[in-house]
């Protein structure tokens, strides 16, 4: 993050020279621009400054300015300066969210005065946020990833590290691992906690729709395009947005992305003008994406990119001594979700569970967690078949699983087809699967007990 920053606009060069001159004598450094696009750019949630701008000016005007940074961050201060003496104006102003109005002609000393006050409210605002964003989040992190091997202690320990910066973020574990979990956290303990967290799945989004649905689009941009509308980068503006699965996402998309990535602005189908974007990225991967650049499946200078704060989230292999403090963990969970106070774990589960392999991680361990609060065989999804009484919510769960995992094998991987047969949203899909431990490239031979 940059130091405090004074962004100061004015069309006539004069009197931005002028200006700055006079606010450097009284110890303030000014950066001067001759309109106010570029300034945009510059303004984020977490843009540590104030801006000041003249009112009338060709191109953007100061009013329309503030109204963008106000769409931006509402607490960013902005002081607008005019030459005509115009109360219409300064009351529009005022209630516009101004945070000072000033009429020419005015003393340097005077201005400075203002800025500095701006500037402190605005760092007082930050450091608010950051606070506000650590403060029960400490304990909460704990909570959250439970575990005591030093792997965890680790992950825990950078993730409080990069949730204090601004980074993008790449987070790599296996499958179940709690990659999600991760970047959760990452965003609630940072400053941006308190805007919107989006989740996007890379593998899950249709190729077709996937541009618009990511950048938004004009009306007309193509058939059926009726409206304009947000894509989901500028639905999180000032927040997080997770990109789960980035090794997904289709080659061409990669190097717009990337783009993204670099200048921070997007630009939405069927329109030529870039919009400044501000949002933390964070992606996901299970598969080494070193490997994917090299097999060509993943662009090398994006992989860069990403690889910069990078969290590796151990899988349950890696941390075997966490497993049954993290099962009773689960199991509380489990018999508090579905109202049952009666849950026991009998030593010789506990010694089983901890030496089995758990090559599904945490959701498997959870799913077992889940099985065992509901009367059910603990074994691993594709273990042996369920014995002894059921009640027919489970009966009817198993069967439902039972028949998505047939129309996800008999499909090989591509997901359409199986959630119009089974006739129900691709989000329902999605969830359900997720309920199931359900891959969508599973195989016909790994739910056969099932039925
Ligand atoms: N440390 C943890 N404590 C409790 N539950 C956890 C933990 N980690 C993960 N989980 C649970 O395990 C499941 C899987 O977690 P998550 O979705 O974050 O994994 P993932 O690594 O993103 O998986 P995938 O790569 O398959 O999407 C979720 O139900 C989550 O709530």
């Amino acid at each position: 993050m940059t130091g405090p920053r004074i962004l100061l606009i004015d069309d006539e060069e004069e009197m931005r020279r002028s200006s700055a001159q006079a606010l450097e004598l009284f110890g303030l450094e000014v950066d001067t621009f001759a309109s106010a696009e570029p300034v945009l750019e510059l303004i984020g949630f977490a843009f540590d400054g104030v801006v000041v701008s003249d009112i009338r000016m060709p191109g953007m005007d100061g009013m329309t300015l503030l109204q963008r940074i106000r769409d931006v961050d509402p607490e960013v201060p902005v002081i607008l300066v005019t030459g005509h003496a115009d109360v219409q104006l300064a009351v529009s102003a005022m209630r516009a969210g101004v945070y000072d109005f000033l009429e020419k002609p005015f003393t340097a000393q005077h201005l400075a005065g203002i800025i500095r006050r701006a500037m402190d409210r605005r760092s007082l605002v930050l450091e608010n946020r950051r606070l506000r964003a650590v403060a029960g989040k400490r304990d909460d992190i704990e909570a959250r990833l439970p575990g005591r091997t030093q792997v965890m202690v680790d992950l825990r320990y950078r993730l409080r590290a990069i949730g204090a910066t601004d980074a993008d973020t790449l987070i790599i574990g296996e499958t179940g691992a709690g990659k999600e979990v991760v970047a959760r956290a990452l965003h609630d303990i940072s400053a941006r906690a308190n805007r919107p967290f989006i989740a996007i799945n890379c593998a899950a989004l249709p190729e077709n729709l996937i541009e618009s649905e990511l950048f938004g689009h004009e009306a007309g941009a193509f058939p059926g395009a009726l409206r304009p509308r947000y894509g989901k980068f500028e639905h999180g503006r000032g927040g997080t947005i997770l990109l789960d699965e980035i090794g997904s996402m289709p080659f061409d998309l990669q190097a717009k992305f990337l783009r993204v990535l670099q200048e921070r602005v997007i630009t939405r189908l069927g329109s030529n003008e870039p919009v400044p974007l501000d949002v933390r990225f964070v992606a996901t991967s299970k598969v080494n994406l070193e490997a994917e650049v090299a097999a060509g499946r993943f662009r090398a200078d994006l992989f860069y990119r990403l690889n910069v704060a990078t969290l590796h989230v151990p899988s349950l292999a890696q941390r075997r001594a966490d497993i049954p403090l993290l099962f009773l963990q689960l199991v509380r969970e489990a018999a508090a979700r579905y109202v049952r106070n009666d849950v026991e774990v009998p030593p010789e589960l506990m010694t089983e569970i901890a030496g089995r392999s758990w090559p599904g991680n945490v959701r498997e361990l959870r799913n077992s967690a889940d099985r065992l609060v509901l009367g059910l065989d603990t074994s691993p999804e594709d273990g042996s078949p369920e014995t002894g009484p059921q009640r027919l919510a489970d009966k009817v769960a198993a069967y439902e699983r039972g028949l998505i995992a047939t129309a996800l094998a008999a499909h090989g991987g591509s997901l359409k087809p199986v959630y119009e047969q089974l006739g129900v949203s691709r989000k329902t899909l999605y969830e359900k699967m997720q309920k199931y431990g359900l891959d969508k490239n599973i195989s016909a031979t790994a739910f056969q007990d099932d039925l």
